[in-house]
């Protein structure tokens, strides 16, 4: 079954409560998202495997910790999952980056593909799948549905702001998908946007609406 962390960092909660602020500009929201991001990929990288190497300082020779060189991928989901991907690469810039593009219809609340570009080696690294907004769930179940069928067994799935219905929806889809949020919200409203949200993150993020 799916791990559900909830990252309870005072910097991440912080920058979340002017995330979430609608007088919040987009730069700055642009900003803040890239951030919380770099602060995600920290945690969840947390459990990387490291390897010894020697090392020869200007005093003596030791022995040293460096990644043992698993190769990671991460996947974001258009658009909005652009907003946390520089963050993230900041953090391991050496990770493959795949594109899911998703809409959510607005009518029937379906996840529709009109995107899709990954890595060519997929299948051989652990993959991150990321989006700032977890609402009903069928965004996230698609976009990891597609990264599966392309090969991928590793697969986390790392979030903003997630609605509990949608951690429901993803856990029962994927259970061996762990998923990280920043903030698990209250409900969704009739409108299927998280509350109390942040609005929609595509057109804040971008400016547009
Ligand atoms: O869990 P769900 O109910 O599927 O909703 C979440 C999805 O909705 C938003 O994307 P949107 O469809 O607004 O596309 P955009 O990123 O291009 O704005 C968000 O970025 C998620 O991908
Ligand atoms: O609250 C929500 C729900 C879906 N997509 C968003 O961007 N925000
Ligand atoms: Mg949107």
């Amino acid at each position: 079954m799916s791990k559900v962390q909830v990252m309870e960092h005072p910097l991440i909660q912080h920058k979340m409560g002017y995330i979430r602020d609608k007088n919040t500009s987009t730069k700055e929201f642009r900003e803040l998202v890239d951030e919380v991001g770099m602060l995600m990929a920290y945690e969840v990288t947390r459990d990387l495997s490291l390897q010894d190497v020697e090392v020869e300082t200007p005093v003596t020779r030791t022995t040293e910790k460096r990644l043992s060189g698993k190769k990671l991928g991460i996947v974001p989901i258009l658009r909005a999952g652009l907003g946390m991907q520089q963050g993230i690469l900041k953090l391991i810039p050496s990770a493959r980056v795949g594109h899911v593009g998703l809409y959510r219809d607005p009518e029937t609340l379906e996840a529709i593909e009109y995107y899709a570009k990954f890595p060519g080696d997929i299948e051989e690294r652990d993959i991150f799948v990321i989006d700032p907004m977890l609402a009903t769930g069928a965004s996230a179940v698609e976009a990891i549905t597609a990264v599966k069928k392309r090969g991928a067994t590793k697969i986390r799935f790392i979030c903003l702001v997630a609605a509990p219905e949608g951690v429901d929806v993803l856990k029962e889809a994927h259970p061996d998908v762990d998923i990280y949020i920043a903030a698990l919200d209250e409900k969704l409203n009739d409108a299927s946007y998280i509350v109390p949200g942040l609005g929609d993150a595509g057109d804040r993020l971008f400016g547009t609406k």
